[in-house]
């Protein structure tokens, strides 16, 4: 084997890499938060605080990432986050995606603003896809996609919750951001599309077009009616508090993530890190937690799964391997975060994810011993 390219070393070579080639407008677009950014910066501040505990001596010749998630067989916990049109990032755009997430093993989910088809992304994905949902006026377009998504295989829908509107993006408002003529969100009926398009002084074209066919009056009691349309797992993406953990599992849906949406959202809103203890406590062990949001090495995720997660979701990080080398990039970013938490399952006396618990993570600064029991405060 020859010498390791520098590149695969360190997920920050893809960021720059990205940066130097795409349009700054689009780069801000995928990049930035909302807001001050405060929240897209926790999200990153509460991985770097914590720390973690090593044990010693434990057999750890052989490290073990994989696990079962709503039915399907995985090899690695870390997953792909839904994001909006990757044909903005690579021509072949969420097909490519796809074919990386099988090469990794990984679960993919595709966004209901994906830029590729549900039938090429099926046909292109070896390994299991879930579905994204905004909640759309128009509940025929929205019954459409998830009736086409079930037909292609799909393995379970994921509702974000966090989005009746879209978050103050400045950076976009600034640039005007507008979705390039020649993207279409395809899965849906282009007469719902052309504000995506529109930029606007002052706005963007994709907070105009949420403004337009979001539907801010969603509520729990809503739940049914998807329930109704499928009979695959429900996953509701933007959960931050206990009290939304216990309804969520009152409402009977299969898996939550934990998620601010990258810190796209509400500005101010707490790190995903730091919400994922309550979460993980006001659920039933059986219900499995997801995290999203500032997730970017190996490390990361093992403090992830040791404070509750079942697995993780990336997404920035998966958009810099598109936009550098397609598939290969994004094969590459998914190859490196792999071989980063095998590395730290190994060096942490964790051989397996099912060993990682919270005694894996040390208490805030001064305290000494692990703590019975996971605390809310626990790495806060
Ligand atoms: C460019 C971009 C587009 C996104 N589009 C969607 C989307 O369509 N639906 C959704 O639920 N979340 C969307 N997200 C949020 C991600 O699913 C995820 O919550 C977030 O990116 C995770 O944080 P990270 O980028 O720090 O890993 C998007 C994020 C980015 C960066
Ligand atoms: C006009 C389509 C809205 C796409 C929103 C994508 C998204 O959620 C994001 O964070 O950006």
């Amino acid at each position: 084997m020859g010498p390791v390219e520098p590149a695969d070393l360190d997920s920050t070579y893809f960021e720059a890499a990205a940066r130097a080639r795409l349009p700054a407008d689009i780069w801000d677009f995928m990049q930035g938060g909302s807001g001050a950014e405060r929240t897209l910066a926790a999200n990153r501040a509460q991985f770097e605080h914590c720390r973690l505990r090593p044990r010693t001596l434990v057999d750890v010749s052989t490290t073990d990432q994989s696990l079962t998630l709503l039915g399907s067989r995985l090899r690695t916990p870390i997953g792909i986050a839904p994001m909006a049109y990757h044909q903005l990032f690579h021509p072949e755009g969420e097909v490519a995606t796809a074919r990386a997430a099988g090469r990794a093993g990984a679960v993919m989910v595709a966004g209901i603003f994906a830029s590729r088809t549900l039938e090429a992304i099926a046909e292109a994905a070896t390994g299991p896809l879930w579905l994204q949902l905004y909640w759309l006026r128009r509940r025929d377009a929205l019954a459409a996609v998830v009736e086409r998504a079930e037909a292609a295989g799909f393995r379970a829908l994921v509702l974000t919750v966090d989005a009746p509107r879209i978050g103050r993006r400045l950076r976009d408002a600034r640039n005007g951001f507008a979705v390039p003529a020649h993207i279409r969100a395809v899965n849906l009926d282009q007469t719902l599309m052309a504000a995506s398009h529109r930029s606007g002084q002052g706005s963007s074209g994709i907070a105009e077009h949420a403004r337009e066919q979001f539907d801010p009056s969603l509520t729990w009691a809503d739940l049914s009616w998807l329930r109704e349309r499928s009979s695959l797992p429900i996953v509701l993406k933007g959960i931050l508090t206990a009290e939304d953990a216990r309804l969520a599992a009152e409402h009977g849906v299969d898996a939550v993530v934990v998620s601010n949406h990258g810190g796209r959202q509400l500005d101010g809103a707490l790190p995903t890190l730091a919400a994922l203890p309550e979460v993980v406590a006001a659920v039933p062990p059986t219900l499995p937690v997801l995290l999203d949001g500032g997730v970017r090495t190996g490390t990361d995720v093992a403090l992830a799964i040791a404070l509750g997660a079942r697995a993780v979701l990336i997404g920035r990080p998966v958009l810099w391997g598109l936009a550098v080398d397609g598939e290969e990039g994004v094969a590459r970013i998914l190859a490196l975060l792999k071989a980063e938490l095998d590395d730290t399952l190994a060096l942490l006396g964790r051989p397996r994810l099912a060993d990682l618990d919270h005694t894996a993570v040390a208490r805030p600064a001064g305290s000494a011993a692990p703590l019975a029991t996971p605390t809310p405060d626990q790495c806060r």
